[in-house]
Parts: C-alpha cells; sequence; structure tokens
C-alpha cells in the first residue's frame, strides 16, 4: 500500500513543481473480496474514532459510499453552481495522477475521483441564519474513501492525497499511509450493522405494524395550531394562485423545528441510518456553519439522476402520495385510490412531462413506462415513473442535474413561475431540502438524489443540545385541499423524526413507537 501511494505522491509532486499548482494523487486498492450487507455503516461507526465527512448509500444494493476527510473542496455560488462544480472538478481530474493499485478495477463505480455533497435548492432566495455561510453547492473529495459496489460485493479503498509545490513527498506519504492502515484495521475489527428495520413490506404486502395510518389527530400536535393555520392558509392561497391561471402546480414546504431531548452520537445517527428504508438513499454530510457544527440526514426515495458509465442514464418520476393502511386490505385499498385519482395523476403527470423535456436535449431514446406504479414506503405510498435513457455524446451527469432540478415534484409547473411564488410565499428557506445531493466519479458515474425526507442538525459552537429542522413539503394543484396537505406533510416528517428516534435524540413516545414497530415486524 505504502509503496503504491509514495509512486502517486512522487509523480503528483513532480507534476505540481513543473505547473506551479496543486495536484491530487489519488489510489484505489481492493480492501477485501466480500463484505456482508450493512458493512458501510459499521466502517463509518468503528473507524478511526473520527467521524465521516459523507455517507451515501444508494437504495435497493446500489452502490455505498463513506468518506473521512477533505483532500479537495468544490464550492460555488449562484444559478451557474452545477457548471462551476463540474468544470472545476473536470480540470482537478486532468491533472491528478491516478493508479489503480494491485488488482483494483479502474472505473468502478464510486471509486478514486469521487466528489460527493449538495446544492442549495435555490441561490436566488435570500439566505436564512440556519444556512448562512453554507455554499450553494459545497463538495468533497475525501481523503480516504471505502466505496462498496454492492452489498456484498467487493470493496474498495481510495486514498487522495493533496500535493503542492512545496509538499514534503515523505511526510505525505507517511501520513496517508498510517490513515489508511488505520482504517483498514477498524474495518478488519468493525462488526456489520444489520438494518433494525428495513421499513417497508415487499410491495402489495400491508405494513405489519398498527398505527400506520396516520390520521389528522395523530399528526396534530397539541399546541401546533397557530402553525397549521399558516400552513393552510399559505396553501389556499396557492389554490387560488392555481385557479387563476399563473401556474398549474406548485409544491410547497414547511419545517418542523425539534430540540434534541438525548445526547448526540454520530456512531448512533449512521446505525438509525443504516436501518432507513432500503428503498430511500441514505446520506449524512458533516459541515460548519456559522454557528457550530452541522449535518444534513436523509432517507430519499426520489432518484434526481443516475449514471454509469457516462451513459447509462436513470432517473425517476415521484409525485402523488396516499398514506399506508393498518392492514393489507386497506392499503391495497389506498393504492389503488391513488393510482385512479385524476388529482394525483395530474401531480404526477406534469413531472413526467417536466423530465421528457428537459431530458430532450441531452438524452436519446427515453423508456418512460405509460402509467406509473405504486412505490410503498413505511408511511407514504407514491405514484413512481422510472425513467431510462442513454446521454447523448459530450454531455454528462451534472448538465442533467442541471436540466432537471427542480422537478414539478419539488418546484413546481411552470418551473419559473412556481420558484417565483414560492420566493414570496414561501417563509421557509429551504437551503438544500429538495435539491440535489449526491456524488459523481472521473469515469462517468454518479448518483443524484432529491433530498426530501431529510433533517438540518447542529449543535451551537456553545455546545448544548442538538437542534434539528426536519423539512416535508407537498404539491398543490386547483383541487388540494389544506387540511388533507398538512396531513400529507405530517406523514412525510415522520422518516426523519423516526430516524432521530432511533439515533436517541428524540424522546420516549418516539421511541416508543419504533419499540412497537420492531416488535411488530
Ligand atoms: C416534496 C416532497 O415529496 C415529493 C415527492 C413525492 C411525492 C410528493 C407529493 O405527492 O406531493 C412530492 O412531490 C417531500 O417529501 O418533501
Amino acid at each position: 500500500m505504502e509503496e503504491t501511494i509514495g509512486r502517486a505522491v512522487q509523480t503528483a509532486a513532480s507534476r505540481a513543481r513543473q505547473t506551479g499548482r496543486p495536484v491530487l494523487a489519488s489510489v484505489v486498492l481492493p480492501l477485501a473480496d466480500r463484505l456482508p450487507g450493512g458493512a458501510w455503516a459499521a466502517a463509518a461507526c468503528e473507524a478511526l474514532g473520527s467521524e465521516p465527512r459523507v455517507v451515501m448509500v444508494a437504495p435497493d444494493g446500489g452502490p455505498a459510499l463513506v468518506g473521512f476527510g477533505v483532500a479537495w473542496q468544490l464550492t460555488a455560488e449562484g444559478p451557474e453552481r452545477f457548471e462551476t462544480v463540474r468544470r472545476d472538478f473536470s480540470r482537478l481530474a486532468a491533472s491528478a495522477v491516478r493508479i489503480a493499485g494491485d488488482s483494483a478495477q479502474d472505473g468502478e463505480p464510486g471509486t478514486g475521483l469521487v466528489a460527493a455533497g449538495a446544492f442549495r435548492f435555490d441561490p436566488e432566495r435570500p439566505v436564512d441564519p440556519g444556512w448562512e455561510g453554507i455554499p450553494d453547492a459545497a463538495f468533497v473529495v475525501p481523503r480516504l474513501l471505502l466505496t462498496w459496489v454492492a452489498p456484498s460485493g467487493p470493496v474498495y479503498l481510495t486514498v487522495n492525497v493533496p500535493v503542492r509545490p512545496d509538499t514534503d513527498v515523505e511526510t505525505a506519504v507517511a501520513r496517508a499511509s498510517t490513515e489508511a492502515r488505520a482504517l483498514v484495521r477498524a474495518m478488519q475489527v468493525a462488526h456489520p450493522i444489520e438494518p433494525t428495520w428495513e421499513g417497508e413490506g415487499p410491495e402489495g404486502q400491508a405494513p405489519a405494524a398498527a398505527g400506520r395510518r396516520w390520521e389528522a389527530d395523530h399528526v396534530v400536535p397539541d399546541g401546533k395550531d397557530a402553525e397549521v393555520r399558516r400552513w393552510q392558509a399559505r396553501v389556499g392561497l396557492a389554490v387560488q394562485a392555481i385557479r387563476q391561471g399563473s401556474l398549474d402546480k406548485v409544491v410547497l414546504a414547511r419545517s418542523e423545528e425539534v430540540r434534541a431531548t438525548g445526547p448526540f452520537d454520530l456512531r448512533q445517527l449512521v446505525r438509525a441510518l443504516a436501518g432507513q428504508c432500503s428503498s430511500s438513499a441514505r446520506f449524512l454530510l458533516s459541515f460548519g456553519t456559522a454557528r457550530g457544527q452541522g449535518w444534513w440526514v436523509g432517507a430519499s426515495p426520489e432518484v434526481l439522476a443516475a449514471c454509469r458509465a457516462g451513459t447509462e442514464l436513470r432517473t425517476v418520476a415521484l409525485a402523488g402520495s396516499a398514506p399506508r393502511g393498518a392492514t393489507p386490505q386497506e392499503d391495497a385499498a389506498l393504492g389503488e385510490s391513488l393510482l385512479a385519482n385524476p388529482k394525483q395523476q395530474a401531480e404526477h403527470r406534469w413531472v413526467v412531462e417536466a423530465v421528457r423535456e428537459a431530458l430532450a436535449p441531452l438524452a436519446a431514446s427515453l423508456e418512460v413506462p405509460q402509467s406509473p406504479r405504486l412505490l410503498k414506503l413505511p408511511y407514504v405510498q407514491h405514484l413512481c415513473t422510472p425513467i431510462t435513457s442513454r446521454l447523448r455524446p459530450g454531455r454528462s451527469l451534472l448538465d442533467v442535474v442541471a436540466a432537471l432540478h427542480p422537478t414539478p415534484a419539488v418546484g413546481g409547473h411552470p418551473r419559473e413561475a412556481a420558484l417565483r411564488w414560492l420566493r414570496e410565499h414561501e417563509d421557509l428557506d429551504r437551503g438544500w431540502y429538495a435539491a440535489p445531493v449526491g456524488w459523481w466519479d472521473a469515469a462517468g458515474n454518479g448518483e443524484f438524489w432529491v433530498a426530501i425526507r431529510s433533517a438540518r442538525l447542529w449543535v451551537d459552537d456553545g455546545g448544548g443540545p442538538i437542534r434539528a429542522t426536519l423539512f416535508a413539503g407537498c404539491g398543490i394543484v386547483a383541487d388540494s385541499d389544506p387540511h388533507d396537505e398538512w396531513v400529507e406533510s405530517a406523514l412525510k416528517l415522520r422518516a426523519m423524526r423516526q430516524l432521530l428516534a432511533q439515533a436517541g435524540l428524540l424522546g420516549k413516545a418516539e421511541k416508543e413507537e419504533v419499540g412497537a414497530r420492531r416488535a411488530a415486524i
């Protein structure tokens, strides 16, 4: 290992001295042939005692990435944020020294040069204090990166070393090798963490736990009347604007502030994330804010764009929601009526059409099913249309992300009218909520998800309990009912409340509910 890292750093140092600019040395090493599913979380929890900077786990057995430290940072501001980080990353990759050591495969998805991070939803909206100092695009190339190409497939370790013209090669190699060895040792003793509950039953099967059907009186907490009224008034305004013809659909979001009642342990949070619904992409990013240390976590069911080898493209239209039923019969009936509901179908169709339109110049041969299917999650079921295609030559995943965001699943239709309406009426800075979160690599692979079912956690500089802001939104169309939309948003917030409860951050009542769910499954 040390020899391979040494070779890469030595070459990068010569290149850096020649050009007078920093160069990244990147080495990919196979770590083990096979490690059981769930081990990605163990690595993050046990390794080094240092906290992971990024955790990104694709749904349903896609690649899982756990990154430590920062070798390179890519940031950008403003509407051009997608193009800026794409260009900066391409430059970085063009000058980098890359070695796939031993029997490591060059170009395995999510190995080597990988940038992981998040974008701001709307750079044109004024920034609230909670998001102050956080760039509109914030990506890192981690110093150490563990990649599970598939849950029980090979595991790779990438070591990235930034090398400046004046870097002392010996010191840089020794440091990188020591860090890498410590991580490998930690991995050997790490115990895989299996998900504590998978969250959803197989499609068509009703969830086993009682109480999954959240009626309005369960989800409207005491003392929140004023908030409910404010929300309903805003939904009313949106419906009015739609009926007057200024837009067809707008997705209205709200947030919920929670103060932790238990101590914060990042390992617990990562464990809880591992236990989240496996048909959602799990992500965790740690970042510094003006207020102190922060984390951005979520379990999103919505793929914005995923790409393999620079060509194969996958996205999904996800919009239209119903609760889960308490019995298989009720669950199936709720699903059937969602599929047959013209309001929900219209809400969904705007997304499918917008995806078609946005992809037309970027991708060829779009495959779009005639009608949506159901995606069943622990508390809600959605209308879902998976879309596949091939990128046209010269186009990149970041071009697709820029073109798709925000889809009418999180913004509205027409896009610009919806964004203008939101800037004026939504009393919330979404920050990274509902914006693309994900990673891409130098070999044309990458995955971006829409950061819904997400929460921002932070601890003030002075210490004290962790605070969390949970986000959820609902698509509003001409015949939306403000009360139903409140219930729907409360159901969506449940995913993150459960996560916080499982991480030991929320109180007894939430924990008991999780306990009941586990017992029932
Ligand atoms: C905006 C969110 O959900 C979107 C994704 C699926 C279904 C949605 C809906 O039915 O409104 C939303 O478009 C959210 O969860 O915060």
